[in-house]
């Protein structure tokens, strides 16, 4: 044996092999500092790249090196959307609209665009010239995926929202497919049965005495987003009332769980949390399963090859086959997410002022009688109700939700129309709630509710359309039909935002809300409770009663 292991000893102690092996180490050495040293190169000249590029926007003069930390922390402006969609939840103190002011004031000081310094290598671009918004949310379409760490947190990764372009995209055109395909296929887009479950509900609260604002927004939300998603299966589903408690209890921690730097794995509260979550991904997957089931036994034999992507069950769609780089269900959850507490948010704005304005609600009540009279169907034809269109619109645009727009061009450098360029892997945001309440686009009264800045009057017997932004102009609906403008008209009307990653549920929502409150205000009076009257200072938006019609 020792003489078999001599030659190889030998080998390994002479000389020769010792400096062979000092070459080698040697040689590792310095490849790996060259790659280090090359990496480091690359990282300080993109830096100052940035630097240099970011030089030309103006923006205030940042003297510390961590920047500009005065006007707000990096978290308070890119949790802005999900912090306020959860505030609407939860109505807690605005702190973040100290932020937007702050945005605002620079605008005033430094022009429509101006740069602020996260950080060394974070840079936050804020637009606030109409023009120049609709042209950048056209060419930037990603989104900073470490911005939506609640997001993340509470229902995984998902490929809508929080993401660049090329990810989002395929999900995005499945959903829109589906929503245009609703939209199409009939006059209304909630069906007669979702419509009645409602009602049945406000019924039954009416039994009770006044209802909370919020909360049966909240709840017409719910059911018009768990419909859509999961077809008419969602209201046979006994767990919904649960689904919809789980759904509010994480909106109102998410925000929180995610503003911590690390997640705090150590603390008793965050594994409750998740443990919330996980419950959540249960029994959304036994919501897709239980409505895959239903389609299948209707629409395709389960054993046969025909029914590939047509066929299936959105939800399992979107749920699965898109997201196989993500968590099962993340997109569901999210989009059940965004999408009630969004709507949530419209329909209570909705309801606000509709109960402020009694005029208003009058007019369409009556708009709504008078379409009906000619129409022998039960469904509402909501696009001949102009007024409460327009209502629905007027209430989006002064809606508290989603102030801030966010985007991001990651790759290339954005050009914008005036020739400014905005280095590639900034942050540009756009203070859409300021905007949407600037006197500039919207005029004097851009802070008063009027549904008629949305209409044209049409005058008998021509041909010319002239704006009725003025209420008492518009009050005579005798002398004159209206016309509709698309609100997307007015490039600062930004609530569903616009362009590349605009909301891909704007059509479908307007519709499906309409149809909702048509049915509503046909029933009922919506009034603030007699013994709150204007004064209410609910912390969850004011009682209200729904006093049925007498026909
Ligand atoms: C009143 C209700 C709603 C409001 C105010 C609203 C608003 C918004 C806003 C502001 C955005 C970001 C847009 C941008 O960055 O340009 C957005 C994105 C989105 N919305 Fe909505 N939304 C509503 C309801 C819905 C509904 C009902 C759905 C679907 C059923 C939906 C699906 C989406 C999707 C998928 C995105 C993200 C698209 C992407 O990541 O590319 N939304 N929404």
């Amino acid at each position: 044996m020792n003489s078999f292991l001599k030659p190889v000893n030998d080998f390994i102690s002479s000389e020769s092999t010792r400096e062979y092996a000092k070459k080698e180490f040697n040689a590792i050495l310095w490849v790996a500092l060259i790659t280090i040293t090359s990496v480091l190169l690359d990282k300080v000249f993109k830096l100052f790249r940035l630097w240099s590029k970011a030089s030309k926007i103006p923006g205030p003069p940042c003297n510390s090196f961590f920047g500009h930390g005065n006007l707000g922390s990096r978290e308070n402006f890119i949790e802005f959307e999900f912090e306020k969609f959860s505030e609407v939840l939860l109505n807690q103190i605005d702190w973040s609209l100290i932020n937007l002011d702050l945005l605002w004031e620079s605008h005033d000081k430094y022009g429509s665009v101006f740069k602020l310094w996260l950080g060394p290598t974070q840079l936050l671009v804020s637009i606030k010239d109409p023009t120049l918004i609709k042209d950048m949310l056209l060419k930037a379409g990603d989104k900073l995926p470490c911005n939506g760490k609640a997001f993340r947190l509470a229902f995984g990764r998902s490929s809508l929202f929080f993401c660049s372009y090329d990810q989002a995209q395929k999900g995005r055109e499945s959903l829109a497919m589906e929503l245009d395909d609703k939209l199409l296929g009939k006059a209304n887009v909630i069906s007669r049965n979702v419509v009645n479950c409602i009602m049945e509900g406000v019924d039954a609260n009416m039994s009770i005495g006044s209802v909370d604002c919020k909360l049966i927004s909240q709840h017409m939300a719910f059911t018009i987003l768990g419909t859509s998603l999961f077809g008419d299966t969602f209201l046979a589903w006994s767990k919904a009332t649960c689904y919809e408690e789980l759904l509010m209890m994480i909106a109102k921690e998410a925000s929180f769980w995610a503003s911590y730097r690390f997640t705090p794995f150590w603390k008793w509260g965050f594994w409750r949390y998740q443990s919330l979550c996980t419950d959540l991904k249960c029994l959304t997957l036994d919501i897709v399963q239980q409505c895959g089931n239903h389609k299948l036994s209707f629409h395709m034999d389960r054993n046969s090859q025909i029914g590939t992507a047509n066929d299936k069950s959105f939800s399992q769609e979107l749920g699965g086959d898109i997201n196989a780089r993500g968590e099962p269900c993340g997109n569901i959850m999210g989009l059940m997410f965004h999408g009630c507490i969004a709507t949530t948010s419209l329909i209570g704005s909705i309801l606000e002022r509709l109960v402020a304005d009694a005029e208003i609600q009058d007019k369409i009540y009556s708009e709504i009688m008078k379409v009906k009279q000619g129409s022998v169907r039960e469904d509402q034809d909501v696009e001949e109700m102009l007024l409460l269109l327009a209502t629905i619109y007027e209430s989006a645009r002064l809606l508290p939700a989603g102030p801030l727009l966010q985007r991001c061009s990651l790759k290339d450098d954005l050009i914008l129309k005036n020739g400014m360029l905005i280095p590639a892997g900034a942050l540009v945001v756009v203070p859409a709630q300021l905007l949407q309440m600037d006197g500039s686009s919207w005029g004097g009264d851009a802070s008063k509710f009027n549904p008629y800045r949305f209409l044209s009057k049409a005058v008998k017997g021509s041909d010319s359309v002239h704006d009725t932004s003025s209420t008492e102009e518009a009050a005579d609906p005798i002398q004159c039909s209206f016309v509709l403008n698309d609100p997307n008209d007015n490039a600062a009307f930004l609530p569903f935002g616009s362009g590349m990653r605009a909301c891909v549920g704007q059509k479908f929502v307007i519709r499906g809300v309409a149809t909702l409150f048509a049915s509503l205000l046909e029933r009922y009076e919506v009034r603030l409770h007699p013994r709150l009257g204007n004064n209410s200072k609910s912390t969850t938006g004011p009682d209200i009663v729904f006093v049925r019609r007498s026909r």
